[in-house]
């Protein structure tokens, strides 16, 4: 579904990302880790389109992402931080959406639904607490039932009930075979909905493994149990990619 090959991008001098080269497909939830300024969200971007590499090649159904951009509407995206029409209430900027997007026949509003988004639909963005605006930016994100989700730390400011509601429906996605790309530092809220990890440290690949093949090498349950032993281990080489 993703295939990425050799992908590299610096800023001047410094190399954000450095000769990546990943498969994802259908049915999986990626959860893309790694420290602060590894190349998590460069990574991100260049598949959306929103950074530009300097080698490689991206390629999403066969299709290179370089040369094509109709792709991008089958993405669905919640950024870190989402940045709306300030002056817009919540109704109007789902509503624009669906104006925009007029191919899109069937729209999934399931998560409006469920975090009750309708009660506000008249408070105005700049209004909006954060937890709200990042339930906004997820409703956006998979409103227009995207094949491929790249959520970036969605859970980040949603209160524990919002955050259930969010992973039960990602898991419900993955079921019907969508792709997720997640990424997040509270590897507690991943535990439940992810079947693979892709680590990077600097820029460069240093793992991509699925959950089951970690713990079973480490030995640990957990999430953060089995990044700690990867971590403590200092795994260095690379691993194959599946
Ligand atoms: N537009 C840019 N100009 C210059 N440097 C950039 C730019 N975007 C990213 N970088 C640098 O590239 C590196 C990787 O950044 P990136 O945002 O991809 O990291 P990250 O893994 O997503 O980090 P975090 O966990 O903090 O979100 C960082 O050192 C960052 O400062």
């Amino acid at each position: 579904m993703i295939e990425i090959a050799h992908l590299t991008k610096s800023f001047r001098k410094f190399k954000a990302l450095d000769d990546i080269s990943l498969e994802f497909r259908e049915g999986q939830t990626i959860s893309l880790l790694g420290p602060n300024g590894s190349g998590k969200t460069t990574l991100i971007k260049s598949i959306l389109g929103l950074v530009t590499p300097d080698t490689g090649v991206i390629r999403i159904n066969g299709e290179e992402t370089k040369t094509r951009w109709e792709y991008r509407s089958r993405i669905g995206y919640m950024p870190q931080i989402g940045r709306y029409p300030e002056n817009m209430t919540i109704g109007q900027v789902l509503q624009m959406l669906k104006d925009i997007r007029k191919d899109c026949k069937v729209y999934d509003e399931e998560l409006v639904r469920d975090f009750d988004l309708q009660a506000v639909k008249n408070k105005m963005m700049r209004s909006l607490s954060g937890g709200t605006r990042q339930k906004v930016s997820a409703c956006l994100a998979f409103l227009f039932s995207p094949d491929i989700l790249i959520l970036d730390e969605p859970t980040a400011g949603l209160d524990p009930v919002a955050s259930e509601l969010l992973k039960a429906k990602i898991s419900r996605e993955r079921a019907m075979g969508k792709l997720i790309l997640i990424t997040s530092h509270v590897l507690s809220d991943l535990d439940d909905i992810t079947s693979h990890i892709v680590y990077l440290q600097e820029g460069k690949l240093v793992c991509y493994k699925t959950v089951d093949e970690l713990k079973e090498s480490t030995g640990e349950e957990k999430l953060n149990k089995v990044m700690a032993a990867i971590m403590q281990r200092n795994v260095t080489q690379r691993i194959p990619v599946l």
